[in-house]
């Protein structure tokens, strides 16, 4: 079901609670190698989208695939395809950091040798050699999340999810993470990433806005401000909350 360029394809998907409609037929895409951005206030759907983008939960209704396969019916071969990183779904505390990404690297199922290299490899790009092996617990909440970016995607995956990755640390150091997303994305993977942070949704090639359940805004961010005659994300993403009227491409 992978279409031309596209690796996520969503038509009309849905998915309801009884008869509430938490993501109710959003329809997107989303190119190789972009980076793309999945915004929306809190409650608007953006993890139960997530959630059934991943293989983690069955869609009510409509049609998706991801790196190729259905999410439907292909769950397991979608999740090893993809990387996924989240806030709350994390690294170990009381491991070392090389323990946590020899833990994670083997879990992905990469070999003793692959692991050896890509680990080191790691470790030197993020300039952690000295600190290696400190407790996890023991380094700063910036470094975990680059870390907890690079062992999502140590598998070399199509596809990573980011679920809030950069949330709780200063703009400093989210930008420095974004320098890590836009290597990944310049290998050749494709990037789909939620955030609360405006900033953040400038750095993306495109992205979508949900609003209850639906997109209420798709396109690059220099096509959103001129759609919404807005100077930044910011007033873009607040007008599009207010539910003013845009008509998806
Ligand atoms: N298992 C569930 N059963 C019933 N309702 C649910 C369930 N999961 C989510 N919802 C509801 O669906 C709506 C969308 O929730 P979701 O978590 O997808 O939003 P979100 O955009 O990810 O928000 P946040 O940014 O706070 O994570 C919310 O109203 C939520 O209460």
């Amino acid at each position: 079901m992978e279409t031309g360029n596209n690796i996520i394809t969503a038509n009309k998907l849905t998915k309801k609670f009884g008869d509430f409609k938490a993501v109710n037929e959003i329809t997107f895409d989303v190119k190789k190698g972009e980076i793309f951005g999945f915004l929306g206030a809190n409650g608007a759907g953006k993890s139960t989208a997530m959630k059934m983008l991943t293989g983690l939960l069955s869609p009510t209704s409509g049609e998706a695939s991801v790196a190729g396969y259905d999410v439907f019916t292909q769950q397991e071969e979608i999740k090893k395809n993809i990387g996924y990183m989240s806030q709350k779904f994390s690294l170990y505390d009381d491991l070392t950091l090389l323990e946590n990404i020899h833990f994670f690297g083997g879990i992905y199922g990469l070999s003793k040798e692959e692991l050896k290299d890509r680990s080191n490899d790691m470790i030197q790009r993020l300039g952690l050699s000295d600190v290696s092996h400190k407790l996890l617990k023991e380094v700063p909440l910036g470094w975990k999340q680059k870390i907890a970016f690079s062992v999502a995607t140590i598998h070399h995956p199509k596809v990573v999810f980011l679920d809030e990755p950069t949330g709780g640390v200063d703009p400093i150091t989210r930008r420095q993470f974004w320098e890590l997303i836009y290597e990944a994305s310049d290998s050749g993977t494709t990037v789909f990433v939620t955030t609360h942070y405006m900033d953040e949704a400038e750095y993306c090639n495109r992205i979508s806005m949900m609003v209850d359940g639906k997109i209420a805004g798709y396109g690059s961010p220099k096509e959103l401000k001129k759609e919404f005659n807005a100077d930044n994300m910011d007033e873009v993403f607040v007008k599009i909350a207010r539910g003013e009227n845009y008509t998806i491409k």
